[in-house]
């Protein structure tokens, strides 16, 4: 028999007084974080709330990310595959989480968004530092992007040290070098502020790994684990690209740029392009 709903008694030790102690709203900073979110409709659209809250909480999730990929990068260059592992599997998942909200805002139709979109003038995700610092840490960089951070000198700042930083692949190429693979000298010495480009010097070695698996079973993980990075940034990349047509069709982007024919470009971008060159490159074994 289940019971009759009714007033839960609380247990006896549930404080409920907080006057001298911390509460979950002073831990959470929460009279701060509920308190930001300024809809500039007047007078207020229903709707602007949604649009802000989806970008905040997407904020919050990018930063977390790049504090989890930091963590990753920094395992790497102390040779520890295992604690790299880990932490990646938790970026993992903050992008599939990020790519299930692109649902929420997809509930957004055109003619709502068409009755508020006026008041965001030329602001745009291009000037998402946080998206900018993930783009980097994985090794898309782009020292363009900077500029649109002149105004904002504390984001400038964070994002020329990301720019100018190993991005994870980088660390993880240095361990790939001390654990004897070999990694051709240009890739250890290149100036890992610039953006990265296909070195055909590095396909064999990828390749090598994925032919004796048993081997180097810890560094294969680890290049498995990138690849469900990359996979799952293209699924984040694909779902904004078809949520912003669903919602603006072909109308250029506030940020300037043309629109879904700019985010259907970025499609093409991978962040480790070897090891997705050295599946070409994996023999097919002789059976029976
Ligand atoms: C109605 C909702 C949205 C629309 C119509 C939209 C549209 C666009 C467009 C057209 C661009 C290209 C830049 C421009 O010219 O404006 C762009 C870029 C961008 N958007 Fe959105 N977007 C939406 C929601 C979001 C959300 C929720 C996020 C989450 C953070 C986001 C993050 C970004 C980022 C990071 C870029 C830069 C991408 C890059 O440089 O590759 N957008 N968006
Ligand atoms: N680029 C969007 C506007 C937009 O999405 C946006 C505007 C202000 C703050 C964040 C935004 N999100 C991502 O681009 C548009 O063209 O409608």
């Amino acid at each position: 028999m289940t019971g009759t709903p009714g007033e839960r008694p609380l247990e006896a030790g549930v404080r409920v007084d907080f006057h001298d102690a911390m509460s979950y709203a002073d831990y959470l900073a929460l009279d701060q974080v509920l308190t930001a979110q300024h809809p500039l409709s007047s007078p207020p659209h229903h709707d602007e709330l949604l649009f802000i809250i989806q970008h905040q909480t997407s904020e919050l999730w990018l930063k977390l990310m790049l504090h989890e990929l930091r963590a990753a990068r920094a395992f790497l260059d102390t040779g520890r595959p295992e604690h790299a592992l880990k932490t990646l599997a938790r970026v993992k998942q903050i992008l599939r989480s990020l790519t299930e909200q692109w649902s929420v805002l997809a509930t957004l139709t055109p003619s709502e968004y068409a009755e508020f979109r006026a008041v965001l003038g030329s602001s745009s995700g291009f000037q998402s530092a946080g998206y900018r610092a993930v783009e980097f840490i994985l090794g898309n960089k782009n020292a363009r992007m900077l500029r649109m951070f002149t105004e904002r000198p504390a984001q400038h700042a964070e994002l020329e040290t990301v720019l100018r930083e190993p991005s994870v692949y980088d660390a993880f190429l240095r361990l790939l070098a001390r654990r004897g693979h070999t990694v051709p000298r240009r890739v250890l010495d290149r100036d890992v502020s610039k953006a990265w480009a296909l070195e055909d010097g590095l396909v064999p070695m990828f390749t090598r790994i994925y032919e004796h698996v048993a081997e180097h079973w810890d560094v294969y993980e680890l290049c498995e684990s990138l690849i469900d990075i990359e996979d799952a940034f293209q699924l984040w990349r694909f779902r904004h690209l078809s949520t912003v047509q669903r919602i603006i069709g072909f109308k250029r982007g506030t940020g300037g740029s043309s629109g879904v024919g700019f985010l259907r470009k970025a499609l093409d971008l991978t962040f480790f392009p070897e090891l997705i060159a050295a599946r070409t490159e994996i023999r097919d074994l002789a059976v029976g």
